[in-house]
């Protein structure tokens, strides 16, 4: 199930014809590319042609709405071009209509839910960090009963090199990670164009860092200021005595490189009324889960996929190893309380 899901997303091919799109803009104003459509188009195309005989249900970040208008035109033909190139390159005889395209998108409407299955996917991930060039992931997971037990994650710009080590070495130069976990079977990388590492020459188990003093410590973040609270990680960084300066990149990429233990911490706290999305953690969630680590919100409960295209979580997201999150989670709560009564000064 696995193999074939790497065989067939190429997300480099649809990586050039991004620095040639134009960028959307959605009506939250956030930024979607033909990228992300082409991605969501091809991706559940595939699944489902791949799965006859199981009912299908994907939960699925984009949707048709916009491409459906009279000025979308020329936009909706690009991400026809880059799907059927891409179905020929695989070896695909049908070339798929304008409606198609819009039918394979549409496809991805499910709500998800506490029973059955449902393959859950963000077609591109860090849509801001591609567009600009950095950090962003492909993500796809599966839930079975409300439960995660499948993740691939494609980060075509992640170095298989451990981007913990600030010198350029030369394995830095090569990029494009893919990592995948099913439950209760560990976490595994390999490069994404399946050309040999010397470090992965197939594909390699991987683990989170096994570090247990906080000082030793790093941690990511998100690169967006409006996806995160960088005062409130500053300040747990600080009681937790963590040295180094926070590792700022898009996307689930930074689940990626915490399984492999490039850093040891990931700190999440979007700004009040940000409601986050199952397809923004699920397959990151499974990647770093099954490296060993332990993911929560900021009252220590799991995150719940079980609930519909929401998680319905208490403030944040922490992810560390199991041996670091009892003293992450008290930073973090001590952290919390501050913010929500910052102390008074002396009466005069
Ligand atoms: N105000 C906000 N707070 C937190 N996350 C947000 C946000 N606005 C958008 N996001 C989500 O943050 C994701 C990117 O996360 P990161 O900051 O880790 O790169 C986006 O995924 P997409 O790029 O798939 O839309 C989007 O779903
Ligand atoms: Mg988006
Ligand atoms: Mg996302
Ligand atoms: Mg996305």
């Amino acid at each position: 199930m696995v193999e074939w899901v790497h065989t067939r997303i190429h997300p480099k091919k649809v990586q050039k014809v991004l620095l040639q799109s134009d960028v959307q803009s959605k009506s939250d104003k956030s930024p979607v590319t033909v990228a992300d459509y082409g991605s969501q188009a091809l991706v559940s195309y595939i699944l489902e042609k791949e799965l006859p005989s199981e009912s299908f249900s994907l939960v699925a970040e984009e949707d048709s709405g916009d491409l459906r208008n009279d000025g979308s035109q020329e936009v909706l033909q690009r991400i026809r071009e880059l799907m059927n190139d891409t179905l020929a390159s695989d070896g695909e005889n049908k070339v798929l209509s304008a409606e198609d395209v819009l039918t394979a998108i549409d496809s991805g409407k499910s709500e998800g839910g506490p029973l059955g299955r449902h393959w859950v996917l963000d077609p591109i991930d860090g849509t801001k960090g591609f567009v600009r060039g950095h950090q962003y992931a492909i993500a796809l997971a599966l839930l079975d009963e409300g439960k995660v037990v499948l993740g691939v994650l494609g980060c075509p710009n992640l170095p298989l090199a451990s981007i913990a080590n600030t010198d350029q070495s030369s394995s830095q130069n090569q990029v494009g990670c893919l990592f995948y976990a099913t439950i209760g079977s560990g976490t595994y990388m390999q490069s994404l164009d399946g050309s040999s590492h010397k470090k992965s020459p197939v594909a390699i188990q991987v683990h989170v860092s096994a570090i247990e003093n906080p000082a030793e410590a790093s941690f990511f973040e998100s690169f967006e200021a409006a996806h995160t609270t960088f005062s409130l990680s500053g300040s747990i960084a600080t009681k937790l005595g963590v040295k180094a300066p926070p590792v700022r990149i898009d996307s689930q990429a930074k689940y990626g490189a915490l399984s492999r233990g490039d850093g040891a911490i990931y700190l999440r706290f979007p700004h009040k009324g940000y409601r986050e999305k199952i397809w923004d953690h699920a397959a990151g969630c499974i990647v770093v889960t099954e490296a060993g680590a332990v993911v929560s919100d900021a009252a220590g409960k799991p995150l719940d996929f079980s609930k519909g295209k929401f998680l319905d979580l208490d403030t944040g997201i922490i992810v560390t190893n199991q041996k670091l999150m009892p003293l992450l989670l008290k930073a973090v709560q001590d952290s919390l309380r501050e913010a929500s009564s910052p102390p008074t000064g002396p009466s005069l």
